[in-house]
């Protein structure tokens, strides 16, 4: 079944870049940059990525990203998730990054950006995937701190396709950033946001009516909400599912719970994705696997979960 489920055709639209930094990519980095780190090797690392909760995973994952400093480092990164994208079929992307974790360090946004960008290029030429790279805002910080960031970005709109919204969720709810969605939208940009990961119904309520988002990350709370969940599958809003993360940040206590095959069969648009799969134990073919192994899921339904990511591209 994984061999089956590998070289189906998808889309992944849920996936952070820097998310994807594998510990041995960030040793390599580590060193070529002369960073010291805390962990003694690649295994001291991984053991470290047990997570209760969003943010026990945040802390090591902001810490994990200080080894990216150069345009290079940006690159590499982006093109070892693209070789990922390559040996697991995923024909179409559209990748987050956050700006402000590498800008409030010091990095320059121009460095970020055009070190995923030249690589994202080289991904469309050489191996043909196509991309559309999301700008996410961090939801733990103010929403001044995200109009600059907005600010910045602007003068490359056109290396975007939509803004998200990401981070801590908890106590940092979509209304927070209303004015700058209005603006972000008012600009060009397509709007998306994580909500319903660890935060309430309410949460997805407000990503909707306030952000006007066009699809929700994560968005598994919403089976809480009768009125909600009939709302998603009458206007067919896509949620991008992460399942391994769901259950390695404790969403979930076990993948036999996971209620995205319900959702599927409710008429929900749900689509399948890694999400921060260096830290998550697998990139999209291994949710799918993890899928067939704990619930069950039948050939037709990963391949209506297939064909719901392609369906839910913003590009
Ligand atoms: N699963 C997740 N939820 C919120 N913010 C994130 N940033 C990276 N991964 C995230
Ligand atoms: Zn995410």
């Amino acid at each position: 079944m994984y061999d089956w489920l590998n070289a189906l055709p998808k889309a992944e639209l849920h996936l952070h870049l820097e998310g994807s930094l594998e510990p041995e990519l960030l040793f390599a980095l580590a060193e070529r940059n002369k960073i010291a780190l805390p962990w003694a090797n690649v295994e001291t690392l991984r053991g470290a990525y047990a997570f209760n909760n969003l943010q026990e995973f945040l802390d090591l994952y902001y810490q994990g990203a200080d080894v990216l400093r150069t345009e290079q480092d940006f690159y590499d990164l982006t093109w070892a998730y693209l070789q990922r994208c390559k040996a697991q079929n995923v024909i179409h992307t559209e990748p987050f990054f956050d700006p402000q974790t590498h800008t409030d360090r010091g990095i320059p946004f121009e460095v970020v950006l055009n070190g995923i960008n030249q690589a994202l290029k080289d991904g469309r030429d050489q191996l043909g995937i196509s991309s559309g790279l999301i700008l996410s805002f961090l939801r733990h910080l103010s929403e001044d701190e995200a109009q600059k960031t907005l600010d910045q970005a602007l003068p490359f709109r056109d290396a975007f396709i939509a803004v998200g919204l990401d981070s801590s969720e908890m106590g940092h709810p979509p209304s927070k950033f209303q004015r700058v969605f209005d603006r972000a939208r008012s600009e060009g940009f397509v709007a998306v946001a994580h909500a319903g990961e660890e935060g309430p119904p309410e949460y997805i309520w407000q990503a909707l009516d306030l952000l006007q988002i066009k699809r929700i990350d994560h968005g598994v709370r919403a089976i809480e909400d009768e009125r909600l969940m009939q709302r998603i599958i009458d206007e067919q809003i896509p949620l991008t599912v992460c399942p391994l993360s769901n259950t390695k940040l404790c969403v979930f206590d076990h993948m036999s719970q996971h209620n995205i095959l319900d959702m599927l069969e409710k008429g929900v648009k749900v689509t399948v994705n890694s999400d921060d799969p260096a830290y998550f134990g697998g990139y999209v073919t291994e949710n799918f696997h993890a899928l067939h192994t704990h619930l069950g899921m039948t050939q037709d339904q990963a391949r209506r979960l297939a064909q719901n990511s392609l369906d839910a591209r913003l590009v």
